[in-house]
């Protein structure tokens, strides 16, 4: 059995707003992620993966009440944004700075979590940039934000979520807002630089067939709990619960080819 990065125990999340009615947007998951997986957590909207993703991150708003326990045994403590995880969001116009340059930005990461110099600090961005493949890294490196297009902008944002080489890497729906030739590029790119760095990779999704093409486990969320967890193939192939079936028929529905490959026989 591979090392644990995080446990989660009977972790429930409810926020401020629905206390009066007392919809948890987590309820009672048990999930435990290894070191070095690659872990997909699907669901459709508002199943709870943002929050998920949000909860690990220590990221959620004040005054949510959590109970259970997330623990940590190979860290000994709550991963640091930046440090221990990266976070790459569906929306790089939003994540990014946009009066700063992208050297700026990815640099900075660099510097405060590793104490590099500024000068270290913008080698090491442009390397950065190299290994998510920009174009004209050099020339990149002084760009803004919005001279950069969606998927570009989203490889400068993955450069700034490894720029202090976390143990994780969480990217939540990092690929919904592209189309999907540069959405297969950026999941390429994801699965190479995990792999490369050994890194836990969180992949949060509502697209079953676009994570199945990668991941080694899959995690179906509906309504808050954790329906269905397991390695991809038994997941395809025998899935326990109606929820993960008719995902993936909804799938086989419109040909979708690694859904498919994986089915095959
Ligand atoms: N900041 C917040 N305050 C109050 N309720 C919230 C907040 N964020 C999310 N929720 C609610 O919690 C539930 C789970 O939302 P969450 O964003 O985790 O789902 P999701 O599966 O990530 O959905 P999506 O794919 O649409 O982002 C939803 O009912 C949502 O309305």
């Amino acid at each position: 059995m591979s090392d644990i990065y995080c446990s989660l125990r009977q972790l429930s999340v409810t926020y401020r707003r629905d206390k009066n009615n007392a919809a948890a947007a987590l309820d009672r998951i048990d999930l435990d992620i290894a070191a070095g997986e690659r872990l997909a957590i699907i669901g459709e909207s508002g199943s709870g993966k943002s929050t998920l993703a949000r909860a690990l991150a220590g990221l959620l708003p004040e005054g949510t009440k959590i109970t259970g326990e997330m623990l940590w045994p190979a860290l000994g403590h709550p991963p640091r944004p930046g440090r221990d995880f990266g976070f790459v969001f569906q929306d790089p116009g939003t994540s990014l700075n946009p009066v700063l340059t992208i050297g700026e930005q990815i640099a900075e990461g660099a510097r405060r979590h590793l104490g590099l110099s500024w000068k270290q600090a913008a080698i090491r961005a442009e390397e950065l940039l190299e290994r998510v493949r920009m174009p004209q890294p050099g020339k990149a490196l002084r760009a803004f934000p919005h001279q950069l297009s969606g998927g570009q902008r989203q490889r400068v944002a993955i450069a700034a979520a490894i720029a202090a080489k976390p143990a994780l890497l969480i990217a939540d729906e990092a690929t919904s807002a592209l189309d999907v030739v540069v959405q297969a590029e950026i999941v390429r790119l994801l699965d190479g630089l995990v792999r490369e760095d050994g890194m836990t990779l969180l992949f949060i999704t509502h697209d079953i067939a676009l994570a199945s093409g990668f991941v080694d486990r899959i995690a179906v969320f509906r309504h808050a709990r954790l329906v269905e967890t397991g390695p991809v193939r038994p997941v395809l192939s025998a899935p326990v619960s109606d929820y993960t079936a008719a995902l993936i028929a909804s799938h086989r529905d419109l040909a979708t080819p690694p859904l498919i490959e994986e089915l095959a026989p």
